[in-house]
């Protein structure tokens, strides 16, 4: 039922006009509910695809999802397809398709989604790998439509964002005839248009979202397809692969902002319960001083306060975890620090059974680090390191707690009780698991 439903676009003045689903810039039309017309084959459906890497690469056109498309293509030799240039190619062809494409254009219609959809679909049969999709879905119903068609292929979304003030300055500077209001417009035009494509995204766990103002773009998105497992050149470790790897073994993710307690309060558990403690960090660090290459990639990372590529961590959490009996509970305590994190542990370990996390403001967080960084010996536990962490934390590990309510059970905690009313309050719910 989902599939083309019409829904009203936004007013067209307001409208973005770039990565329209037509190749001219859309006139007041409709999304039209066309039923989408099954691809040729099954393209990237059916068995033996999984060595295709689906990616919608999206935001608007003054992030420049198109020169991330093309920075990856030339680095990682993946394959760009742009929605808009599919279209006009086809129009050019000349077949029954594009003979219909060059008609909707030429009345003003918005191209329906599954015509895109179509062309995406026949562009991916001819090879295999990682295939960037720029400017395609432009709402949830697209995607829904399209997913249905691409079962089968790994997917991953990567969304530039661009903050308010910097997505209005742009959108200014690109059009200045647009004025201050018709700026905004477009701005609040483009929010509307992203949200439920994001929120649908976000749901199937597959949103990277990238800011595309602080110059490592594509440090970030080359990061995400080297170290995701949607985008490995592997197609093993997934599902099938999730419950050997758990090992029979109980996990608690125990989140919260760095010097939110923690590590305090995992240290309660075990001296309550039998199970094992994981600190993530500690683990990161005990490779550090191991003096290796990639020890010394870490401690620039932690000292920044930046995220470890997910392989490196989960790596080190699955190897701990390895010799521990089947049916230990084990606390995996600071990971998942990202949505990346989270869908790379998914794939590679299996699903925790409950989360934990510790709410703290930032001013109680930054004094109880500041303390701790009196005698922690810690190369982060001092006020620029800390301001960085919890920029991260903020912006990336935030949005790990909204996507694990969808998943799991999560206890948020007051942090700032004392430990021992904490340990109680934790241990009441851990004792229900066992
Ligand atoms: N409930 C609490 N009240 C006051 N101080 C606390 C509490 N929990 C932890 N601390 C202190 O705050 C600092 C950070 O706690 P820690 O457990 O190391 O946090 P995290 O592992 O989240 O970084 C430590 O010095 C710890 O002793
Ligand atoms: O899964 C993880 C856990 C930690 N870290 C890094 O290790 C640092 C310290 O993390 P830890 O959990 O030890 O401390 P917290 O910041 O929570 O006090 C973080 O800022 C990150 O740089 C990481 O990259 N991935």
């Amino acid at each position: 039922m989902g599939c083309g439903v019409s829904k009203p676009p936004p007013a067209a003045a307001d409208a973005p006009p770039q990565h329209a689903e037509a190749p001219a810039p859309p006139p007041p039309a409709a999304e039209a509910p066309a039923p989408p017309p099954p691809p040729k084959e099954p393209a990237a459906g059916g068995g033996g695809q999984a060595e295709r890497t689906l990616v919608y690469v999206l935001g608007h056109d003054v992030a420049n999802t198109s020169s991330l498309c093309l920075t990856l293509k030339e680095e990682l030799g993946c394959t760009v397809l742009q929605a808009n240039e599919l279209l006009r190619r086809e129009v050019k062809a000349g077949g029954e398709l594009g003979m219909q494409l060059a008609d909707m254009i030429k009345q003003g219609k918005i191209i329906p989604p599954a015509k895109t959809a179509q062309l995406i679909l026949n562009a991916m049969e001819a090879g295999e790998g990682v295939f960037l999709v720029d400017g395609f879905p432009k709402s949830a119903e697209s995607l829904h439509s399209f997913t249905e068609q691409v079962q089968g292929a790994r997917q991953l979304a990567i969304y530039l964002e661009l903050k308010d003030a910097e997505l209005l300055s742009r959108i200014s500077a690109s059009d200045s005839s647009l004025g201050e209001d018709g700026a905004q417009r477009r701005v609040n035009a483009f929010k509307r248009q992203m949200e439920g494509l994001l929120a649908a995204l976000s749901r199937q766990g597959i949103l990277h979202t990238i800011d595309a103002a602080g110059g490592s773009a594509v440090t970030r998105a080359k990061e995400l397809l080297g170290a995701s497992p949607a985008a490995s050149a592997e197609p093993a470790a997934d599902a099938a692969a999730a419950e050997p790897a758990l090992n029979g073994c109980k996990c608690i993710f125990v989140l919260g902002g760095p010097g939110s307690g923690k590590g305090t309060q995992c240290q309660k558990l075990v001296e309550k319960f039998q199970c094992l403690h994981l600190s993530a960090g500690d683990l990161l660090r005990h490779e550090v001083q191991t003096g290796s290459e990639q020890g010394k990639a870490i401690a620039t990372m932690i000292k920044e306060g930046k995220i470890v590529p997910a392989k490196t961590t989960i790596d080190l959490l699955q190897a701990a975890m390895a010799s521990a009996p089947p049916g230990t509970l084990v606390l995996i305590d600071g990971f998942p620090r990202s949505l990346d994190n989270l869908e790379a542990f998914e794939a590679q370990v299996g699903m925790c059974e409950m989360t934990v996390f510790f709410a703290l403001s930032a001013d109680v967080m930054e004094a109880r680090l500041l303390e701790r960084g009196k005698t922690s010996g810690r190369t982060d536990d001092n006020l620029e390191s800390i301001h960085k962490r919890f920029e991260t934390f903020n912006t990336q590990s935030l949005p790990v707690l909204a996507a694990l309510k969808e998943k799991t059970r999560v206890l948020e905690v007051d942090a700032s009780a004392s430990v021992d009313e904490i340990a109680a309050r934790v241990a009441e719910e851990v004792q229900k698991l066992l």
